[in-house]
């Protein structure tokens, strides 16, 4: 069964419409890695998976139900969405923040229970942040809020988790972590929307990728079949080109340089 589907998905702000005929579709523990250049709308369209965007034209459908009908409450038990950036803004130890992440699990007026303590610190330790547990959010770098709020979407155990650019602020080792991260949660069923701007994350973990060509085209398909070198240089406007490598058992992309 699918996770989540669109037929027909356009978006606009005020009078601009950013996309347009968007089909997508994600199966259940499938990752889609959603490819565009600058200012195509990849946000955009997260922003709608999410519920963030209501006025949206055609269909979201979420399992068996119109995105549009189901309660903010009732989605935080199946979605969890991270915005683009580094935005995790709290004064509370990265280990609060975390575990207000659980709150939707409780009534405004219980207490945190063993199991949320628990998650908590599994979360930690899967961000590998656990050393840092103590630290006030807003005294972290960059790439280490980056993680937190990744933590925070997986405190919600997702069935759905969708991340806008989730390795933008990451250095090479804690990027390998998050896509790993990606490829185990899928292991388990949950379901994965990224964004990126670099084709080789796409080619590490995505089952189908999708590329927002215009505000009016979306191809999405398996990932060997829609990354190649000429849709990538007709998505990018500049020449990529691809090699297998045998070590890696898949194909690297790059640009030549003179
Ligand atoms: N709140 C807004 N009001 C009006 N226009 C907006 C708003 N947010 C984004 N846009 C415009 O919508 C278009 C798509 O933006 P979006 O952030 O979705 O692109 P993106 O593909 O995620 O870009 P990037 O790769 O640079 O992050 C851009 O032209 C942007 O200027």
């Amino acid at each position: 069964m699918s996770e989540i589907y669109t037929e027909n998905l356009s978006f606009a702000y005020q009078t601009e419409k950013i996309i347009g005929n968007v089909d997508l579709k994600v199966d259940n523990g499938q990752i889609l890695v959603i490819l565009g250049p600058n200012g195509i709308g990849k946000s955009t369209l997260l922003s709608c998976l999410s519920g963030l965007h209501g006025n949206y034209q055609g269909k979201i459908q979420l399992e068996d139900e119109e995105l549009k009908s189901i309660s903010s409450r009732e989605l935080s038990h199946s979605l969890a969405f991270v915005s683009q950036g580094v935005n995790a803004k709290s004064n509370l130890t990265l280990y609060d923040y975390l575990l207000l992440g659980r709150s939707s699990f409780h009534s405004i007026f219980s207490q945190p229970e063993k199991k949320d303590r628990k998650k908590v610190e599994a979360v930690l330790e899967q961000i590998g942040l656990s050393q840092y547990r103590a630290k006030s959010v807003s005294d972290m770098s960059g790439g280490q809020r980056q993680l937190t709020q990744i933590g925070r979407a997986l405190v919600q155990e997702p069935k759905l988790l969708i991340m806008d650019e989730p390795t933008s602020a990451l250095d090479y080792k804690n990027q390998i972590l998050v896509l790993k991260l990606i490829k185990a949660l899928s292991q388990i069923d949950i379901s994965i929307i990224i964004s990126t701007h670099d084709p080789n994350q796409a080619m590490m973990v995505g089952d189908q990728v999708g590329l927002l060509i215009n505000n009016q085209t979306y191809l999405q398909g398996e990932t060997e079949e829609v990354l190649t070198e000429q849709n990538l240089t007709d998505l990018y406007k500049t020449p990529i080109v691809s090699t297998y490598n045998s070590k890696l058992k898949r194909d690297i992309f790059g640009t030549k340089m003179e």
